[in-house]
């Protein structure tokens, strides 16, 4: 069953249509790809889809609920989660800290930032478990900012569990790592397929036809393929957009 739809979305700046017309389908406990060339529009796509850009039309729903044009905290605390292509996490802070802020009986607790984080043992442990997820629970007590770069590549997918949500978007998860950095981002999310949904953007085709179950190709801001990996690797605009010749 489809867990995640956008039908017809549309999304401009100014005169610049950067989505044309965009529809997804989603299906729960799946890994879904997203590729294109550079500025095809992909990380606009994952900015409407979750809330921080309102598209000009079309209709996104979330297990059967309509969130068109809900702001970002409505939609993650619907089980929406997301991670950006530039990192985004507190780095004067311990490994648990990062992960305990986004805890969702944390936030739900109030979000007040002045209370001592580590308090509450309880949090602890839940921060401990989502870390143990991604493979990062011997970390917790270290700073951020120390971490290898992969391994923060890893942190910023544990923040992004920790609200528990039932999907994940990730942009551009293999961005600056080195080959086996990648194979280990590859293993994760092999593994925690089985617990969420997953939706990448991926320029390592590579790794985007390893582990997705469908992708879809998006280019001039419209979907242009959307298939099985197998499927697309006879289609020569998949094959000419991965060189980058069409951009
Ligand atoms: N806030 C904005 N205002 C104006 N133009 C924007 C804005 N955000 C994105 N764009 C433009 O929309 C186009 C698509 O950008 P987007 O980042 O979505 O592409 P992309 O497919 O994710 O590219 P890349 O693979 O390089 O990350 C680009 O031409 C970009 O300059």
């Amino acid at each position: 069953m489809a867990l995640f739809v956008a039908e017809n979305l549309r999304k401009r700046f100014g005169a610049r249509v950067v989505l044309e017309n965009i529809s997804l389908s989603i299906e729960e406990g799946s890994v879904h790809g997203i590729m294109g060339p550079n500025g095809a529009g992909k990380t606009t796509c994952f900015h409407v889809l979750t809330g921080h850009h309102r598209p000009d039309g079309g209709r996104i729903t979330f297990d059967g609920r309509d969130i068109t044009g809900k702001k970002p905290h409505q939609i993650a605390r619907l089980g929406v989660s997301r991670s950006f292509q530039i990192m985004n996490l507190f780095d004067d802070t311990v490994v648990i800290e990062n992960v305990i802020l986004a805890l969702k009986q944390f936030r739900r607790n109030g979000m007040n930032l002045l209370r001592d984080v580590f308090s509450d043992t309880k949090l602890i442990d839940q921060a401990i478990d989502v870390l143990d997820q991604v493979g990062l629970a011997h970390r917790a007590w270290e700073k951020a900012a120390e971490l290898p770069y992969g391994e923060r590549r890893a942190l910023e997918i544990a923040v992004a569990l920790a609200p528990e949500p039932r999907i994940v978007f990730l942009d551009e998860p293999t961005s600056g790592l080195g080959t086996e950095a990648t194979r280990a981002l590859a293993v994760l999310i092999r593994k925690l397929r089985a617990r969420y949904t997953i939706v990448l953007i991926e320029h390592d085709m590579r790794f985007l036809f390893d582990l997705a179950d469908r992708i879809s190709v998006i280019h001039w801001g419209q979907v242009i393929d959307e298939n099985t990996p197998d499927e697309l690797q006879s289609n020569k605009w998949v094959a000419r957009s991965a060189l980058g010749e069409v951009a």
